[in-house]
């Protein structure tokens, strides 16, 4: 295993074949009249094979054995006629079993696939992706063979014993007791081989979970590979779970192998002793050639469904191992859902956007990653949340869009909580502009259009133009009906964000999001998009959250977040002239320096209480103990009167001859 496997959580139930099956079955309404037909199908087919089979025994007594063609005809024309319906009703039967397993298969996929899609975040960071695909893909068809095709066959090959054991009991009974009494061998093999078949088969789904995980990830990291020369590293982590997979399959297909070479060995015993025992009573006079035939005949067709009704019992079992791995998945609530009571307020919101005292832990975080958390934002303005790395930022866009519910306190859009909107009406009022920019495998017009369905072309234009695309755009080999996918080389990151603003621009909610849309893009990209960023921005509710600070000059507040806390609240000129820790962040990032562990000590100096700070007009140097250089005015920094042997004195952030003490500020390293 990989370092940093143990980051993902696998906790797959065990449970039995029945209560799969139970799980499963609802999922079946609508097909289950079809499932009937192919029943009936199934008893109509075994019925007209049971037929053919006496009619050749009739044909052995009277016409092979007489030599007599007058004696053909007869039986010969009913064979035939048999025959062909059975082939019909075969025919009809069987199509309409394959038409009601892939529905059962496309419905089952769409379940769980609609399912994942509204897990929340962290889900997929504790799941491989690999692995869920090969959930969605081969789980989903194994359930459908312990659900569907399961049944059907463990219901007709149960039709066809019965009828071929009744033929052959009618035929001679004391025959057919004698071969029956062997019957329960092939159970008790079956039995003996269920136990090991779904250890191994649960095994295999793992390990081939695993080895999609592996390339996935690899051809998704494949810079990174070539680069670093990882492909030794890489083709290591991929053997080592083919080597899972080998041995599972190999073991599976050896007890699978044993199982099948034990009932071979079973059926020639039983055939063995109708053979003896029919000898014996040919000999003796009490049957005829054609009947021990017949009989052999019956015996022939009666052993693939007895012994298909044992394998399927493993197949069953197998299969288990697959239901296990969805039923995991699909008992993983989303963190949020439609509200019971629907809130419908009165046409488009206006956009005001209140955080009220928000405190929020990720499931299974040991700390809290926003602690009462309060600030609004009215229609029009722009509210920037800056801060270090960690500090929350990112979580507070995560509780607007309402990906996870805070733990305490309220998120309000036009004083109505968000929680009380449908999710979907929600997120048409909201529209995020994420970190990554989100491409769709699809046309530029498609990525464009996905912000209103059904828009024009006309208004798609529009929203290219004023995102400043529409020049790039066109000059593309088909325009706007270039295709371009997640890892396209033909547009750059620049471009790229500047169709998720015009796919912004044509969704015209009331609210925007931005979570770092300069991230990722060099200066000159990210100047390019101030422009566009301000078309779209106009006129909205806009809450921006960046490293960046060339916007902050227009921003009507800046909020700056420290551990889960608003440390400062001003105006960029306000907090550049308090000296605190923005006027730090807005140093750092003018020293190219931003975001590098060395930072990040100095600027917040200590833990502040946790109250926000309203800046207004900064403090006379002397009264804070100010030292002239700003970090005096720092209301968090340990006073000088207060430091003992066992603080030190702040280093400053510009001195590149400053200790570095990973541990923080309080400690003397080494002690
Ligand atoms: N899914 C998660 N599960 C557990 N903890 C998380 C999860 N996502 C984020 N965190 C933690 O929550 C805290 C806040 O994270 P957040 O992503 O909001 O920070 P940020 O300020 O946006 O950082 P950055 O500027 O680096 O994007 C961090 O300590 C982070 O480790």
């Amino acid at each position: 295993m990989e370092e940093g496997d143990e980051e993902y959580e696998y906790d797959t139930p065990t449970i039995p074949a029945r209560v799969a099956f139970r799980r499963f079955w609802p999922l079946t309404r609508g097909l289950r009249k079809w499932l009937l037909v192919v029943w009936v199908c199934t008893i109509l087919a075994a019925l007209a094979e049971t037929e053919a089979i006496l009619l050749f025994g009739d044909l052995t007594d009277n016409a092979l054995r007489e030599g007599s063609l007058a004696a053909f005809w007869a039986p010969a024309v009913k064979w035939l006629g048999v025959a062909v319906v059975g082939a019909i009703v075969a025919y009809a039967g069987n199509s309409l079993a394959a038409w009601a397993t892939e529905r059962f298969v496309m419905r089952l996929r769409e379940r769980v696939f609609d399912h994942v899609q509204q897990l929340p975040p962290h889900f997929f960071q504790r799941h491989r992706q690999g692995d869920l695909l090969s959930r969605l893909t081969s789980d989903v068809e194994a359930i459908e063979t312990m659900v569907v095709s399961g049944l059907v066959g463990a219901a007709s090959a149960a039709f066809s014993a019965i009828f071929y054991a009744a033929a052959a009991f009618w035929l001679r009974w004391d025959l057919a007791a004698a071969t029956f009494v062997l019957a329960p061998l092939f159970w008790l093999a079956a039995r003996r081989f269920s136990g090991s078949i779904k250890d191994v088969s649960r095994e295999g789904r793992v390990a081939d979970g695993a080895i999609t995980s592996v390339v996935e990830e690899s051809l998704g990291n494949i810079v990174l590979t070539q680069a670093y020369d990882r492909r030794d590293a890489e083709r290591r982590r991929l053997g080592e779970e083919a080597n899972a997979w080998f041995r599972a399959s190999v073991r599976s297909t050896r007890l699978n192998e044993a199982y099948e070479q034990l009932v071979t060995v079973i059926e020639t015993v039983c055939v063995l002793a109708v053979i003896g025992i029919g000898a014996w009573e040919i000999s003796t006079g009490r049957m005829t050639l054609g009947q021990l035939l017949a009989f052999a005949a019956f015996l022939g067709y009666l052993y693939p469904p007895v012994r298909g009704l044992a394998q399927l019992g493993l197949t069953i079992t197998a299969a288990t191992a697959g239901a296990e791995r969805l039923i995991e998945i699909l008992d993983v609530r989303p963190s949020v859902t439609d509200p019971r009571r629907v809130a419908d307020p009165p046409g488009r919101p206006d956009g005001t956007v209140e955080v009220r005292d928000v405190s929020f832990r990720y499931p299974g975080a040991d700390r809290q990653a926003l602690e009462g958390l309060s600030f609004s934002v009215h229609p029009g303005e722009l509210v920037i949340i800056t801060g270090p790395s960690g500090a929350g930022k990112s979580t507070v866009s995560k509780l607007l869009l309402r990906f996870y519910d805070p733990d305490a306190g309220e998120v309000l859009l036009d004083g109505v909580p968000v929680r009380d909107f449908p999710l979907a009406r929600l997120r048409e009022y909201l529209t995020l502009l994420p970190q990554e920019t989100l491409v769709l495998h699809d046309t530029v017009r498609a990525n464009i259009a996905c912000g209103r369905p059904g828009a024009s072309d006309q208004a798609i234009e529009e929203a290219a133009r004023a995102a400043d695309a529409h020049d790039f755009v066109v000059r593309l080999p088909e325009g706007y009906d270039t295709k371009i996918d997640p890892g396209s080389a033909r547009l750059s990151g620049g471009q790229l964000q500047r169709l998720a603003i015009a796919r912004a621009i044509l969704r015209d909610a009331p609210v925007l999001v931005l979570d770092e849309p300069t991230t990722g893009l060099d200066a000159m990209a990210a100047r390019r998009i101030v422009k566009p960023l301000r078309r779209l921005m106009a006129g909205r509710t806009t809450i921006m959250i960046t490293h960046d600070l060339n916007l902050a000059p227009d921003a009507d507040r800046i909020l700056v977040v420290d551990q889960g806390r608003i440390v400062e609240t001003g105006r960029h000129e306000e907090l550049l002239a308090w000296g605190g820790a923005y006027a730090r962040l807005h140093r750092s990032q003018n020293n190219a320096l931003m975001d590098t562990g060395e930072l990040r000590l100095p600027l917040f100096v200590e833990q502040p209480v946790p109250v926000s700070v309203p800046v207004s007009v900064p403090m006379p140097a002397a009264e804070y103990g100010g030292d002239g250089n700003g970090y005096g005015h720092d209301p968090y920094a340990a006073p000088a009167a207060a430091q003992d042997p066992w603080t030190r004195p702040v280093p400053d952030p510009y001195d590149p001859y400053a200790p570095y003490d990973p541990y923080g500020p309080r400690h003397w390293p080494g002690i």
